[in-house]
């Protein structure tokens, strides 16, 4: 992390036409990492003058919202679920995928809320996760070196020189095709097809295997609790629509400073590109432009804990991002591997917990875990997947503190990216079913697979 944006470029523009508000563009003279080299392109200035000038992607009373049922969740009294993409992609932002995940988190969502008896804040890695922070630079496939693929947002996945040269005309497309995305999304949560009585119909279309039967099996018990509760003349409105929030790592502050607007209520500065966002694990330098510009804006905001992360870290990461200890605010997203967890993330929480600031704990159980499969692909054993989710609840368990949510890169589809599950996908199955641009995903039946583990995690708990 050793590079200015006027580093990168000595007439680095201001924002042109962005909101105004003290501090916001304090991030500029900081040290950045992970952005694209496109300053110096002609179309820079008028992607980020047009992206100052669209509507918002989504409202500030609906972020606070959102703050407010993250506060629920650090106190244990809601559970948050965060899926979605690695690195979502502008050509499959199609009705069928869209629908595929959203049913899938749905399904996951009411696995944990009937297992668990908790309500269950429901949050897509979608509608905006366009942007990919990467080891190296570059990629070399035989003889050629090219730029590497950093999300659609910045270039192509498609190995050629146009493909991959970082193109700022892409954010403008991002913003349209987030803004697409959560339209039908919202289309689906609040125009009857998450009404909890379609609980069956969610499992249609996908491929029966033993995760599929055991959801059958629940949504039979749910319908059951709802014929019930309909000839006792229950009120089912509030049955009908679910809360959906749209999240993603702001990784590009040409795009997010860009996508911040002042909100005319309360006159302080929401970034509207997505209602929760989040700080990867290479870019969470306390001195960092990160950490300063999302420090100014009023989402809630997750960070993301790797391994190395020292407790003196996250007391600072609490200090900068949540001065005021504001109940909500404020996200642990714990990504620490399978052998790691147990050893590691005891001393962060009793640090936290000790200093008196209330986080909500996450656990990103996919970051920490990836490996190489001896055929060359990218991709993680379902078997350490669900340890470390195991270890996240023995820890927090332990300690009386709460294990608030998971955070998980999957798909509805019937890919072939992790290893294992009841339906164990193998290596082979990667040569055809290997579909993400990024990091390997659960597929459908691995996500419910997992719903069921944590759901009897939560239960145990209880
Ligand atoms: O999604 C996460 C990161 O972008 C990814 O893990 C980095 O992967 P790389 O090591 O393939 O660049
Ligand atoms: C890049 C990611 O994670 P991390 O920052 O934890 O490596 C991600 O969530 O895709
Ligand atoms: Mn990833």
């Amino acid at each position: 992390m050793s590079q200015t944006p006027a580093d990168l470029d000595p007439s680095f523009p201001p924002s042109s036409g962005a909101a105004v508000y003290p501090g916001l563009d304090e991030w500029r003279s900081l040290p950045i990492s992970q952005q694209p080299s496109w300053h110096n392109d002609p179309g820079y200035a008028a992607a980020v003058a047009e992206l100052s000038m669209v509507p918002p992607l989504v409202f500030a009373g609906e972020v606070d919202i959102l703050r407010d049922r993250l506060a629920q969740a650090a106190q244990g009294k809601a559970f948050l679920l965060q899926g979605g993409d690695c690195a979502e992609t502008f050509e499959a932002a199609t009705a069928d995928k869209i629908s595929a995940r959203v049913r899938t988190i749905l399904q996951m969502s009411v696995v944990l809320t009937y297992g668990a008896s908790l309500p269950v804040i429901k949050m897509g890695r979608m509608a905006g996760q366009f942007a990919k922070p990467r080891s190296s630079n570059d990629e070399t496939r035989g003889e050629t070196t090219l730029p590497a693929y950093r999300g659609d947002m910045v270039n192509g996945f498609e190995f050629t020189p146009e493909s991959r040269r970082h193109d700022p005309a892409r954010m403008v497309r991002a913003y349209h095709t987030s803004a697409s995305t959560l339209n039908l999304i919202r289309a689906f949560t609040q125009g009857g097809f998450a009404d909890l009585r379609l609980v069956h119909h969610w499992n249609r279309g996908f491929t029966a295997n033993p995760a599929h039967s055991r959801y059958e099996s629940l949504a039979r018990d749910i319908d059951r609790a709802v014929r019930f509760m309909d000839v006792c003349g229950a009120d089912f409105e509030a049955l009908k629509r679910v809360e959906f929030f749209a999240s993603h790592e702001a990784l590009l502050l040409d795009y997010e400073r860009a996508l911040t607007r002042i909100d005319s209520r309360t006159g302080q500065p929401y970034d509207t590109s997505a209602h929760f966002l989040w700080i990867g694990e290479r870019t969470r330098d306390l001195d960092s432009a990160h950490v300063d510009f999302l420090s100014r804006v009023r989402n809630p905001i997750g960070v993301k804990l790797g391994p190395n992360s020292t407790p003196e870290d996250a007391l600072a990461l609490i200090d900068k991002l949540d001065p005021n200890r504001e109940p909500g605010r404020l996200t642990f997203i714990t990504r620490m591997g399978a052998q790691n967890i147990r050893e590691k993330l005891p001393t962060l929480v009793e640090k936290v917990t000790a200093s008196g600031a209330q986080v909500l704990w996450v656990t990103d159980p996919m970051h920490g875990n990836t490996v190489t499969s001896p055929n060359g692909y990218k991709t993680r054993n379902f078997d350490d997947v669900m340890d470390e989710v195991r270890g996240f609840f023995e820890v927090h368990n332990a300690l009386g503190t709460f294990p608030g949510g998971l955070h998980v890169e999957m798909t509805g589809d019937d890919v072939s990216e992790c290893l294992g599950g009841a339906d164990p996908v193998d290596q082979d199955a990667f040569v055809e079913g290997y579909e993400s641009v990024c990091d390997p995903r659960l597929n459908h039946m691995q996500s419910l697979e997992m719903a069921f583990l944590v759901a009897g995690a939560l239960a145990e708990k209880g």
